[in-house]
């Protein structure tokens, strides 16, 4: 039987606890085959990012044609993506492979700019080519330092309703850097409002906390949850990955990631996939 398979767009981590080391963490944690294809190498450990090497884009668009070409990911998930000209050669890989809206394999794009220490992980002037990508997103998921850069507030309503005019079908905003008691999220696709409420875990080891919610959003997707399903699934994950984080090296130590409670089931008659955008759900995460 041929595997769930997901692909990550991102850069990579070589301390290991974020970007492409930590979705395809998580995506094995679910079960799921995973793919990358590599944006940028960062020089980074627990304490920060010290160097970014850019790939050039022809080769990132290439890595996602050849994946796509062989393996058909059944969703595809966004990280850090460095430059204006990256963002450019995706998109377009992207509307010729038919992922995300418009096409049939859904897109989570969390549209990172800086690392948990504020080293910018994406050029200053790349900010309107990466808003320019929201419109093929089936969800976006910031924090709330990406929202005030991308949309101009902190306010998570405000922000998931700024970020839904650029086009994609759903804004995640995350409240991880929040600092009352409870770790809250938003989704909205601009009709239903969903609070993803869950204590807020006393630990200062959330690197790649993000990186893990959008890739087990991504997995879920892959396995054919519909997108608030997929949602509610990845926060339950968050939270133990939060709980099992680890300190190591001087820095903030990363999420752990132990095997998904849900793991993504094998593909059915009718084959994994969703609709990107699929239509909302109540839902809760505790
Ligand atoms: N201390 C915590 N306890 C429980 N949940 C948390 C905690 N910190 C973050 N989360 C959850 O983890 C997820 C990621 O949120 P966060 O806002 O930290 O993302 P991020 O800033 O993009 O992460 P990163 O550190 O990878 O850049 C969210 O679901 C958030 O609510
Ligand atoms: C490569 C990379 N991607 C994303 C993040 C954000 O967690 C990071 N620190 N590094």
């Amino acid at each position: 039987m041929n595997p769930v398979v997901a692909l990550t767009v991102a850069g990579s981590d070589s301390g290991g606890g974020a970007g492409l080391q930590a979705d395809l963490h998580t995506f094995a944690a679910f079960g799921v085959h995973g793919t990358s294809a590599v944006t940028a190498v960062t020089v980074q450990n627990t304490v920060g990012v010290t160097g970014v090497h850019e790939i050039p884009p022809p080769l990132v668009a290439d890595q996602i044609r050849v994946v796509v070409e062989d393996m058909r990911p059944g969703a595809v998930k966004t990280g850090m993506l460095a430059s204006a000209p990256i963002i450019e050669a995706i998109g377009a890989a992207f509307r010729r492979h038919g992922i995300g809206r418009g096409g049939s394999v859904p897109l989570v794009l969390d549209p990172v700019c800086a690392s948990m220490h504020g080293d910018p992980l994406l050029r200053a002037d790349a900010l309107s080519a990466l808003r320019g990508l929201f419109a093929a997103a089936t969800v976006v998921t910031p924090n709330l330092d990406e929202t005030a850069l991308l949309v101009g507030t902190r306010d998570q309503r405000d922000a998931a309703r700024a970020l839904l005019a650029l086009g994609p079908a759903y804004a995640l905003v995350k409240g991880g850097h929040g600092d009352g008691p409870r770790s809250r999220d938003l989704l909205t696709d601009g009709t239903t409002e969903l609070w993803l409420d869950a204590a807020r875990i006393d630990t200062g080891n959330t690197h790649g906390s993000g990186d893990t919610l959008a890739a087990a959003i991504t997995a879920r997707l892959a396995g054919g949850d519909s997108l608030p399903d997929a949602v509610a699934a990845a926060k339950r994950y968050v939270t133990r990955a939060v709980a099992t984080s680890y300190s190591v090296g001087s820095g903030h130590g990363p999420v752990g990631h132990p095997p998904a409670s849900d793991p993504v089931a094998p593909p059915g008659p009718a084959g994994p996939g969703s609709e990107a955008g699929a239509a909302p759900a109540a839902v809760g995460a505790s």
